[in-house]
């Protein structure tokens, strides 16, 4: 197991490269199940969910394998399994998302059922329902989705929430089910927005993606595709937020503003600021640390996954800030490892009060999920001495080399193998 150390506090210069978005990337992915035709995919991060993604696509008889640096290659022509096994979803929830694309292109898919993780329940409830209504006879057997789908066809989904991957399960399903299906109360996200560009490209026709109702008209065939994967907004972010933390001005390539409002009104409202270079690129300068109040929201609020980065920012925040979670029960575990740092967090319910503090000092801390990792990292920049944080294959889930990124702008953090 992995563990960074670094040592603290760092002044950060340079410039950071951006990668494409793992939460676009693994949609995309499975949208290959839905066609025979090659799928090449650009822009993709060389992360661990990318390759737990492509064996599972392997495990299904795809063929799925990196090409030169970020292009991936599949083809799903030679598809015959239906099977996702626990082995490979307990480790990516994300695994789901071959849930629909199996119903639509094999009528019938076994699916584990994700386990709980770190952040959550995250129940599936929704993605079920979903497919029983396009008309699949759906049950859960042994810890599996075991469904069926002689004859879907369009229908009405309604979603009591708007989940991420449900709405894009139902994107890719509808895409090739017979008759219109609408989608109401779908998931804005900008990776859904993506994923239903991509699905267009491929002959689908999809109408509304990142407006609350989405109508698909189902299509009898898709086509292979070449598509550019959008850059990873949450990765921008957290260098958003370990320029803030650090007080430091670095440029940032490929960011994709257009996607980020809120995470950019948080940013100057903290105390950043910044100027657009030209097309590709910004420069971002934290200067200050002003208190905020912070409520995660579905998009175009504050997403959930930049809410850990910004608390550890607002640690050493001029005052008294308010962060409200409103997407997962449990996304504060970064909290008690803020805390070994130096950090003063008290949490009520679904709020944490953090008082802003002088410093903080390095300690050892311990990364519970992925973005809770992040939150360690970018407190430990600013801390004092030696942070050691460990647990750090959540980090590599989802963040593309983020040491070598950093060690690039001047921070001295390392990868130790323990
Ligand atoms: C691979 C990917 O894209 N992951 C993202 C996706 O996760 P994911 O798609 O799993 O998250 P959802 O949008 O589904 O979850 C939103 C809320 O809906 C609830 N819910 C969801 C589905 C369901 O069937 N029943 C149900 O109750 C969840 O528990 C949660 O409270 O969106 C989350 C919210 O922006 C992000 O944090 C994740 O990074
Ligand atoms: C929660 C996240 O991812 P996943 O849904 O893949 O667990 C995330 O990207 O912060």
């Amino acid at each position: 197991m992995d563990k960074f150390v670094i040592e603290g506090p760092a002044k950060l210069q340079g410039q950071a490269y951006i990668s494409g978005s793992k939460n676009a990337s693994l949609p995309m992915m499975a949208a290959a199940i839905l066609t025979d035709e090659e799928v090449i995919l650009s822009n993709v991060p060389k992360l661990k969910d990318i390759d737990t993604m492509c064996k599972l696509l392997i495990k299904l008889n795809c063929k799925c394998k990196r090409l030169d640096n970020d292009d991936i290659f599949i083809n799903c022509s030679g598809i015959n399994s239906d099977f996702a096994p626990y082995e490979l979803v307990k480790t990516m929830r994300a695994s789901i998302l071959v849930f629909g694309p199996l119903l639509a292109r094999l009528k019938s898919a076994h699916v584990s059922l994700p386990g709980g993780c770190a952040i959550g329940v995250r129940p599936v409830n929704l993605h079920i329902a979903a497919m029983k209504n396009l008309g699949a006879d759906v049950e859960i057997e042994e810890g599996y989705i075991v469904a069926k789908a002689e004859r879907l066809e369009g229908a009405t989904i309604y979603f009591d929430t708007p989940t991420v991957t449900g709405t894009e399960n139902v994107l890719m399903a509808a895409a090739l089910t017979k008759g219109k299906t609408i989608i109401k109360n779908a998931a804005k996200e900008p990776e859904v927005v993506d994923l239903a560009k991509m699905l267009k490209v491929m002959g689908a026709k999809i109408k509304g993606e990142g407006e609350s109702t989405i109508e698909v008209e189902g299509v009898s065939k898709l086509r292979g595709v070449s598509y550019r994967v959008m850059s990873d907004r949450i990765e921008a972010g957290t260098f958003m937020c370990a320029s803030l933390i650090t007080g430091s001005t670095i440029e940032l390539i490929d960011a994709p503003l257009y996607a980020m409002d809120a995470i950019v009104d948080k940013f100057i409202e903290v105390g950043g600021s910044i100027r657009k270079i030209d097309d590709s690129r910004i420069e971002i300068k934290g200067k200050k640390i002003e208190p905020v109040v912070i409520k995660t929201a579905v998009y175009p609020g504050f997403p959930t996954d930049m809410q850990a980065q910004f608390m550890a920012v607002l640690t050493l925040a001029n005052g008294t800030s308010v962060i409200e979670e409103t997407i997962f029960e449990n996304r504060f575990m970064h909290v008690a490892e803020l805390i070994r740092l130096g950090a003063n967090i008290l949490i009520s319910g679904n709020k944490a009060v953090i008082e802003g503090v002088s410093h903080l000092d390095g300690a050892t801390v311990m990364a519970t999920d992925l973005r809770a990792s992040a939150s360690l990292v970018i407190a430990g920049l600013a801390a004092h001495g030696r942070t050691e944080v460990l647990r750090i294959y959540h980090l590599d889930r989802g963040y593309e080399a983020l040491e070598k990124k950093l060690s690039s702008l001047g921070a001295n953090i390392k990868r130790v193998k323990q």
